[in-house]
């Protein structure tokens, strides 16, 4: 499981979070919720090692990796991806999952130079691995593409298969739905939800709150740097304070708007 606990952070004395916790456990999507500038991000910075909190601590089946650097955690099982995809947009997509890799088969140069058996073996295991993420993601067909031609929702697929290429136990995806289609969102939905299938923790910060509610197994509300409400994506979605502070909704406006939501992931193939 991966926990972080009583998490607080100040920027310039201004606090960002305070006593925030969360767990995540393997084969669980808990999506994380909030207005803008609730403390999303600043969480998931905390959790990736991108941020140290002031106080509180990051731990992964009961080891704490609160030093860790982001690079650390990789290895020890955590993926990401970013608000904004990070990759070369002249590189293809089989050379941008190859780019996962490295972490896990980082050679020295001159193993390489010399094409010594283990950087050859090495060169073996990712050809190995792309070609399961590019089969996994269904992305085959687009492998000699360039990534900077290829549409946004492909792009964020491609940076969820780059993340896998450590077989990460736990994956954090940051705002993975900004930017794209409906088609788009029910694709990476499908993809999502296939990843829990593979037990593998989903933590999903995002904005879009129905693809939340759809999703996840469990919710964490955040607002002004705490944990406002944590619980069931229909417990969460009708509770007034939720409403007040997120949705700007009334009381049966969301209970019947979570109704139309659990019609529709009932009717939704890629959820079985
Ligand atoms: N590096 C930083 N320096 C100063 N203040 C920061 C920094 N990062 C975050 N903050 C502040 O911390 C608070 C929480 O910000 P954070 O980005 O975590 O919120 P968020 O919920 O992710 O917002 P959004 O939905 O807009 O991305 C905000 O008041 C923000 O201005």
């Amino acid at each position: 499981m991966l926990t972080a606990e009583d998490i607080s952070i100040s920027f310039g004395g201004v606090p960002a979070l305070q006593g925030v916790s969360v767990t995540l456990e393997r084969g669980q999507i808990r999506g994380v919720i909030g207005p803008n500038g609730s403390g999303k991000s600043t969480l998931f910075n905390c959790l990736t090692g991108f941020i140290r909190p002031d106080t509180g601590t990051v731990a992964i089946d009961g080891r704490d990796i609160s030093t860790a650097a982001p690079h650390e955690r990789i290895t020890l099982g955590i993926g990401r991806t970013f608000q904004t995809p990070r990759f070369d947009p002249k590189a293809d997509v089989w050379q941008a999952l190859a780019c996962g890799f490295y972490p896990a088969t980082a050679r020295s140069i001159t193993a390489s130079a010399l094409r010594l058996p283990s950087a050859r073996r090495a060169e073996r295991r990712v050809e190995t691995g792309v070609g399961e993420l590019l089969e996994r993601f269904n992305l085959t067909a687009q492998a000699d593409q360039p990534v900077g031609e290829l549409p946004l929702g492909t792009v964020r697929l491609v940076e969820v298969a780059r993340a896998m290429a450590t077989s990460p136990g736990f994956l954090l995806l940051d705002e993975p739905a900004a930017g794209l289609t409906e088609d788009e969102q029910q694709l990476l939905a499908g993809q999502i939800t296939a990843l829990a299938q593979a037990d593998i923790g989903v933590l999903l910060v995002e904005h879009n709150f129905d693809l939340v509610v759809g999703l996840s197994d469990e919710i964490t509300v955040l607002a002004n740097g705490t944990c406002l409400v944590e619980g069931l994506p229909g417990d969460v979605a009708a509770d007034s304070r939720v409403r007040s502070v997120y949705l700007g909704l009334d009381a049966e406006e969301a209970v019947d708007g979570e109704r139309e939501r659990q019609v529709w992931a009932d009717d939704d193939p890629a959820r079985d």
